[in-house]
């Protein structure tokens, strides 16, 4: 049995790691951290997990962490950086939801995320978790970055078309509507139904933090920086992201079975039937990326439809997944859920 810790379990992705990990069958949750909440019972605060995790919250300090075999930190950025380097000592391996660790470029990542960083010496060994892209290094990984959930769907939307290098790379647009989790569990007044509900908005038009993590991940697949404008926007619903992606063809190609072949082997992307219209919640609590890919009136745009449950394929899933290829277990293994609809 793979031992498991959560820190920031009270967290909504915290909540979703435990309910993939509840039905894992080579994984235990030994430990769950909480600083307001330490002492209450994860069923207490969590009705849905009564009969499934008898736990009880710990503060972050618990000694169990350092002899889990993998912590996961669903914490808020800025907090694995100064824990991983203890844990690692320990020969624990960590896979961190946040994004200390997603950006290679330390001065990049201390100007996008307000803070010096506190573990630049791991930077070079941190494993982007995109298994998609990075299968192999994963496995080997000791420190994992898994993807912010924008990043998740943009990036596995537009990579057929890049790797293939059938889009001029200068001109990438991102437009995409995320679901209200996405912004955390904590008191916020934007996050409230009041404010929220009945509502859409974009922000972070001027530069969003996941910007800077997409351009990472297209540029390497470009081989050359990429141009990209990335937009994103609040909807009034609870779970999911729906990217839709333009670019602009620079060959003739048959875009279908470019991306059935590109992803021919991947059991979290789903492309969908040419002329499809992915809904988010067809992918609602399940691992998987839905993909449809069109080209209008057979113009040189090409738009792609990427949608994702935030906290699965873009938080706590794609976590799973990972952890699954670093101890050598099916990659499905605790990711079998058939999404909820309606
Ligand atoms: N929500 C989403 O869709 C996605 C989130 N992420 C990232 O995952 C991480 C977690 O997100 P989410 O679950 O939404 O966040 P939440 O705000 O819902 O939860 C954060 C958790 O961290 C704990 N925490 C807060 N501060 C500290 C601290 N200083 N030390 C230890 N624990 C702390 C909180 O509990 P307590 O205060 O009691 O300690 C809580 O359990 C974030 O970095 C987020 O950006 C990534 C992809 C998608
Ligand atoms: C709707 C909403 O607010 N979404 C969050 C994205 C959450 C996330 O994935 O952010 P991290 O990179 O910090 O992990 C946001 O735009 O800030």
């Amino acid at each position: 049995m793979i031992k498991v810790g959560i820190v920031g379990a009270t967290g909504y992705t915290g909540v979703e790691l435990l309910r993939l990990l509840a039905t894992h069958p080579q994984a235990r949750v030994t430990a769950v951290t909480s600083r307001k909440d330490a002492g209450t019972q994860v069923s207490a605060m969590f009705p849905s997990l009564r009969g499934h995790v008898d736990l009880a919250f710990s503060t972050p300090e618990d000694a169990r962490l350092a002899e889990c075999d993998v912590v996961f930190f669903a914490t808020p950025n800025g907090i694995a950086m100064n824990e991983a380097a203890q844990l690692l000592a320990a020969g624990v391996r960590v896979i961190d939801l946040a994004a200390d660790f997603r950006i290679r470029d330390q001065a990049e990542w201390e100007k996008w995320y307000g803070m010096a960083h506190g573990a630049p010496q791991l930077l070079e060994d941190a494993v982007y978790g995109l298994p998609e892209v990075n299968r192999e290094t994963i496995r080997g990984a000791r420190l994992v970055a898994n993807p912010g959930c924008y990043p998740t769907a943009v990036q596995l939307g537009f990579l057929p078309l890049i790797e293939a290098g059938v889009v001029d790379t200068a001109s990438l647009i991102a437009d995409c509507k995320s679901g209200v989790s996405g912004a955390g569990r904590k008191a916020e007044v934007h996050a409230l139904l009041a404010e929220a509900g009945d509502n859409f908005k974009a922000y972070g038009v001027a530069g969003h933090r996941h910007l800077p993590e997409i351009r990472q991940g297209l540029a390497r697949a470009a081989g050359t920086p990429v141009g990209l404008t990335f937009v994103p926007h609040l909807t009034p619903m609870i779970r999911g992201i729906h990217a839709t992606l333009y670019a602009r063809l620079t060959q003739d190609t048959d875009l279908q079975a470019l991306f059935e072949s590109r992803y021919a082997n991947e059991r979290f992307v789903d492309v969908l039937p040419a002329g499809s219209h992915p809904e988010t919640r067809s992918v609602r609590g399940a691992n998987t990326c839905r993909i449809a890919v069109h080209r209008p009136q057979g113009g040189d745009t090409v738009v792609v439809l990427s949608v994702i449950d935030n906290l699965v394929k873009g938080a706590a899933g794609q976590a799973v997944q990972n952890m699954n290829l670093m101890f050598g277990c099916d990659e499905q293994a605790g990711l079998a859920q058939v999404p909820l609809l309606p």
